[in-house]
């Protein structure tokens, strides 16, 4: 199977690498820097797991359909990134997002009709061009977007865990995409704007507080739109935060490295969505002004 994984950084490089254990026709498109790297000294993986692989890597698509094209840059790039390879979406080409945030599939169905949706769990931090850290292993979830099966899913998942990510296809992915959203929705602002670790969140009835009311009204503006969950998202957060306690959460980590965050396709949508029934999402709406005033404050 031919792979193309577009936006190969931190988690791209991962699932590249562990692909290219299994499949011999991977190629991450990144960064000038990452690719000259992995094509001196290889692809290195550090952390959960310790091996070094060697994927073909370049700066641009190469000129032929890929199989599956794996979405893997921040959700603000995205629409650039699709239409840096729009050329290379063959009929037969099944586009997978394993991004955050919503809103990438949508993008990504303006080009074909061919459109996975996903969310992972897996954490990767870039250690350095070439070198991808495995901070910890989780579960990614796929399936046929916005709902539905359809039998390459199912082979991407088997394909997926024989590589040792572990993988579960979803009829109902645009539940799974939601959920991950509004668990993010409630956990990344405020531990951006108190700069604290994700256990910091749990240890303080105000922010307890606060975390239910954010992940309430996200829940409030998916039941509008007919989305359901699998698991309860409240639930999910308090689990995440345990299981996560002393980790800095990615939107911090974007501003202390004076980046763009992704509060517009986290929050923002969620805003979105609500306005565009007629409905107000007032906490989500102040967490987007905040984080937009502290990324002002940064860069
Ligand atoms: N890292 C993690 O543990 C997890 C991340 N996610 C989600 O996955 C997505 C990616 O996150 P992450 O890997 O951390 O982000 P990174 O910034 O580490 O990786 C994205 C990479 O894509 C590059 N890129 C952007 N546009 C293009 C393009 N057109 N062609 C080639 N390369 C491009 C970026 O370069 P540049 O910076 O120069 O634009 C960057 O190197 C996000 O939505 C994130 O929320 C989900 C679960 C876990
Ligand atoms: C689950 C969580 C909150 C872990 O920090 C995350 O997804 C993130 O940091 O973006």
């Amino acid at each position: 199977m031919k792979i193309y994984i577009l936006g190969a950084g931190s988690i791209g490089s991962l699932f590249g690498a562990l692909l290219a254990r299994v499949e011999e026709d991977v190629t991450l498109i990144g960064r000038e820097e990452h690719v000259n790297a992995i094509n001196e000294e290889g692809l290195k993986v550090t952390g959960v797991e310790e091996f070094t692989v060697y994927p073909n890597a370049i700066t641009h698509a190469p000129n032929e359909n890929p199989d599956l094209l794996i979405l893997a840059t921040k959700s603000y790039s995205t629409k650039a990134a699709l239409e840096c390879v729009k050329g290379i979406i063959g009929d037969k080409t099944w586009v997978l997002s394993i991004q955050n945030g919503l809103g990438n599939e949508d993008l990504a169905l303006k080009y074909t009709k061919n459109v996975l949706g996903g969310i992972t769990t897996n954490g990767a931090m870039l250690e350095k061009w070439g070198v991808i850290r495995w901070t910890g292993k989780g579960i990614t979830r796929i399936g046929v977007y916005p709902k539905g099966n359809s039998r390459f899913a199912e082979e991407i998942a088997m394909l997926f865990n024989a590589a040792g990510i572990k993988t579960k296809v979803s009829d109902n992915i645009i539940g799974w995409k939601w959920l991950k959203a509004i668990v993010n929705s409630a956990i990344n602002p405020l531990g951006a704007l108190l700069e604290v670790k994700n256990g910091y969140l749990l240890e303080n009835d105000y922010l307890q507080d606060i975390l239910v009311s954010i992940a309430r009204e996200g829940c409030m503006v998916a039941q509008q739109w007919g989305i359901s969950f699998e698991e309860h998202p409240i639930e999910v957060i308090i689990d995440t935060l345990k299981r996560t306690s002393d980790n800095y959460n990615s939107m911090l980590q974007d501003l202390k490295r004076g980046k763009k965050t992704e509060i517009d396709y986290i929050n923002g949508k969620i805003v979105e969505y609500a306005e565009a029934i007629g409905l107000k999402a007032p906490m989500n709406e102040l967490l987007v002004a905040l984080i937009k005033a502290k990324e002002a404050l940064v860069r």
